[in-house]
């Protein structure tokens, strides 16, 4: 069986599948394509990490000593990084369910311990708070029991003899909608069950909470039981019981911990509320006005504010506030709005004060350089019946992640094939780039620019959204209006046509809570509530001017030319021509954004915009670090063990390009072959260039290592490294 797919003599579709599909049933998840890795979820525990595994793949000389594995790619990443002092990015891409999230975890548990070399218990703690994340930020679909609903890139940040010194998260797009409103099959963020399970009879009292189902939003939508049986909900208590420790182990106080159960038993009570038509106004009053007072308990605040802060909103025009009364709708709405914002900006708190406990300590030697390994573990691509803003998000980060891959496995390798006079026709790719284009540019304006347009509108409706988007879409080849389907559009992406449905795109989009809600909250006794509100605090100003403000400088000198951080010497052209074309690419629409779109410049804080904001500074980020890419595939839709559905593999496989690849892997091989067989003998070019192997730490030559992909050096039969 062929670890690598550049080695198979026969490329073609069929092959490359026969291949794979041979593998994985003889439990050989990874395969290599060079130095790409897919990874295929085995949906059971493998005896192949742990301790004894991370001692094997502990500074490989030569990966093909061993079997594939992600070890190999972590590994690799932390010896380049301590061998280059460049930073190095694990880009960790797949479909929801393929293993993103397990592949992610495993190179940090192999990276930490390849660190370790005292007895700080900084490892440990990077290790452990992806439990406290994973039951904020993750949820069961009816893709994946354990869902992440969010996006996250870390960074382990080291000295520059490879000593861990903390780590960085940074948290992007969380799922809010879901926490009121899931669908059949689908539940609530996992916190809430273990939240259930976990409290103690005083505790329980103390946050006025009882039975899980009498709550709107545990109740599940098929009417399925909130806990499955005893054994569920001892599972739930016992993970309620881990995060406690966890928390306590990171560094959270109690008071810190109290809040938390605080905030979360008020959402659940807030997303309870009801509201009745006011017998003497058109507006609302509250039916149950324990639950309210109740609510206000918990949050600590003026119950006569929060009741105003439910049923009227004020604005202020000139020196004036106009207050104006709800409708049941409206009053409806802004509840949920209110109860999405308090946990949203409780999980932004959270990885604040993670990131808090994580951060560097102050180097003390300040001449010392720091460096970063950073993973990124995006929610996959989806296309589920109903897809609506949040899919549309999702998929865009997945195109773009695509389309840095195509950049750096495609775009720039041609180029440089050009220049070497090898032909490179029989690599074809499709270039996602228009894709991008039809929602990111802003002229003429994409999909975003277009909602922002009518986000602005007061009057606008997601009919008129519609309209405007069929309007100025039809004829774009990657747009279909939807026939009879009045608020529905198609888009052709990478990894196949997803309907969405705009029924409620304006008010996400919008993502607003009214003045005087926040003026009520940031008013809180409670430390929590004030730091969530508070305009003087980071979250506080979340999702609020500030950071878009901050986020819209760093994109403005972006515009002027601010170049991006030393790259690695083995690639450095390559990757500096990535930065350019990728940048002109992937920020020229956000370059436009910033001079043509006065509403991002003056701070707005629509959805639409902070996502193409934040996804600017991840590609940013990205640009300056060596790339490693993992595919996760998903062998099936069953969630089972041994059970390989071809049908489906072939069809992930093809999207990604998977052929095209190893064709150009194969091709750059091939070609250089002669070459490196040259400098394998003689190890001097010209007299002046010096190759190195970086899989063996000798010397290397800048140029050579620019054309070839040095850390392989098995090509087929023959083998080239060891110079
Ligand atoms: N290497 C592995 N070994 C054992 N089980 C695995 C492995 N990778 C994935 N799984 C199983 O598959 C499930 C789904 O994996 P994971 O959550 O990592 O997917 P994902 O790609 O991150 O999905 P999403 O985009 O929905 O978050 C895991 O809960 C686990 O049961």
């Amino acid at each position: 069986m062929a670890d690598d797919l550049t080695t198979l003599s026969e490329l073609n579709e069929k092959t490359i599948v026969e291949e794979i599909r041979k593998r994985y049933a003889s439990k050989k998840i990874y395969t290599y394509i060079g130095d790409i890795l897919i990874a295929i979820n085995p949906y059971e525990v493998l005896p192949i990490y742990g301790s004894m595994n991370w001692l094997k793949y502990t500074d490989v000389k030569n990966k093909t000593d061993h079997e594939p594995h992600i070890y190999i790619i972590s590994d690799r990443a932390y010896q380049n990084m301590k061998r280059t002092g460049y930073n190095q990015c694990c880009v960790v891409s797949g479909e929801s369910g393929a293993g993103k999230t397990e592949s992610t975890k495993l190179m940090i548990e192999h990276i930490a311990q390849l660190c370790k070399h005292d007895e700080s218990t900084l490892h440990e703690k990077i290790v452990e708070v992806n439990p406290l994340l994973e039951a904020f930020g993750n949820a069961q679909t009816v893709i994946n029991n354990n869902s992440s609903r969010f996006g996250k890139f870390i960074e382990l940040i080291f000295d520059d003899s490879g000593q861990i010194l903390g780590a960085k998260l940074s948290e992007y797009l969380l799922e809010k909608s879901r926490l009121v409103n899931h669908g059949p099959g689908e539940r609530n963020f996992h916190i809430f069950y273990y939240f259930f399970a976990g409290l103690d009879q005083s505790k329980l009292k103390c946050n006025m909470i009882s039975k899980p189902e009498s709550h709107r939003i545990m109740v599940e939508s098929d009417g399925g039981k909130v806990f499955r049986d005893t054994t569920h909900m001892n599972e739930c208590k016992q993970t309620w019981n881990v995060l406690l420790n966890i928390m306590k182990h990171v560094g959270f106080s109690s008071e810190e911990v109290n809040g938390i159960e605080a905030v979360l038993a008020a959402i659940l009570h807030i997303s309870d509320i009801k509201f009745i038509p006011h017998p003497e106004t058109e507006g609302v009053s509250i039916e149950d006005d324990a639950k309210l007072a109740l609510t206000a308990q918990l949050l600590q605040v003026c119950a006569e504010k929060f009741i105003d802060a439910l049923i009227s909103s004020s604005s202020v025009v000139g020196h004036e506030t106009i207050t104006s009364m709800k409708n049941e709708m409206q009053a409806s709405d802004g509840r949920d709005a209110l109860a999405k914002a308090l946990y949203g900006r409780m999980f932004s708190w959270i990885v604040l004060q993670i990131n808090n406990l994580l951060a560097p300590k102050k180097i003390q030697n300040s001449s010392q350089s720091q460096n970063w390994i950073g993973i990124l573990d995006i929610y996959g691509f989806e296309n589920f019946k109903n897809n609506s803003f949040e899919q549309m998000c999702i998929n865009i980060a997945n195109e773009q992640l695509q389309l840095f891959f195509n950049h750096h496995i495609f775009k720039l390798e041609l180029e440089e094939y050009a220049k070497e006079g090898i032909n490179g026709s029989s690599v074809v790719f499709v270039d996602n780039q228009p894709l991008l284009d039809l929602f990111l540019q802003t002229s003429p304006p994409g999909i975003f620019a277009l909602l922002d347009e009518e986000s602005k509108f007061p009057q606008a409706s997601d009919q008129t959204l519609i309209d405007k988007l069929v309007k100025n879409m039809t004829g774009k080849p990657d747009f279909q209006s939807t026939k009879g389907q009045s608020l529905f559009f198609t888009i052709k992406h990478f990894a196949g046509p997803v309907t969405y449905n705009v029924d409620g795109f304006l008010e996400k989009n919008r993502d607003t809570l009214s003045d005087n809600v926040i003026n009520c909250l940031k008013d809180s006794n409670c430390l929590i509530v004030f730091e969530l509100f508070s305009p003087f605090s980071e979250i506080g100003s979340i999702s609020g001017t500030a950071t878009t403000r901050k986020r819209n400088m760093r994109m403005s000198r972006l515009m002027d030319g601010v170049v991006f951080r030393a790259t690695p010497v083995n690639s450095v052209n390559q990757m500096k021509r990535a930065s350019i074309v990728a940048k002109k690419s992937v920020m020229s629409n956000q370059v436009g954004t910033v001079g043509k779109n006065d509403q991002l410049m003056r701070g707005s804080k629509t959805l639409a915009t902070s996502f193409k904001a934040s996804l600017c500074t991840l590609i940013e980020k990205m640009l300056a670090a060596q790339p490693h890419f993992i595919r996760c595939i998903k062998p099936n839709a069953m969630k089972q063990a041994s059970n390989f559905n071809e049908k489906m593999v072939t069809e992930q496989l093809n999207y990604t390009g998977v052929l095209e690849t190893i064709k150009i892997r194969k091709l750059g091989y091939s070609s250089r072959l002669p070459f490196l067989d040259f400098i394998h003998r003689y190890g001097v070019i010209g007299g002046v260039l010096t190759l190195k192997n970086p899989e063996q730490g000798r010397e290397i030559s800048l140029q050579i290592m620019n054309k070839v992909q040095m850390t392989d050096w098995q090509v087929g039969k023959t083998k080239v490294g060891g110079v």
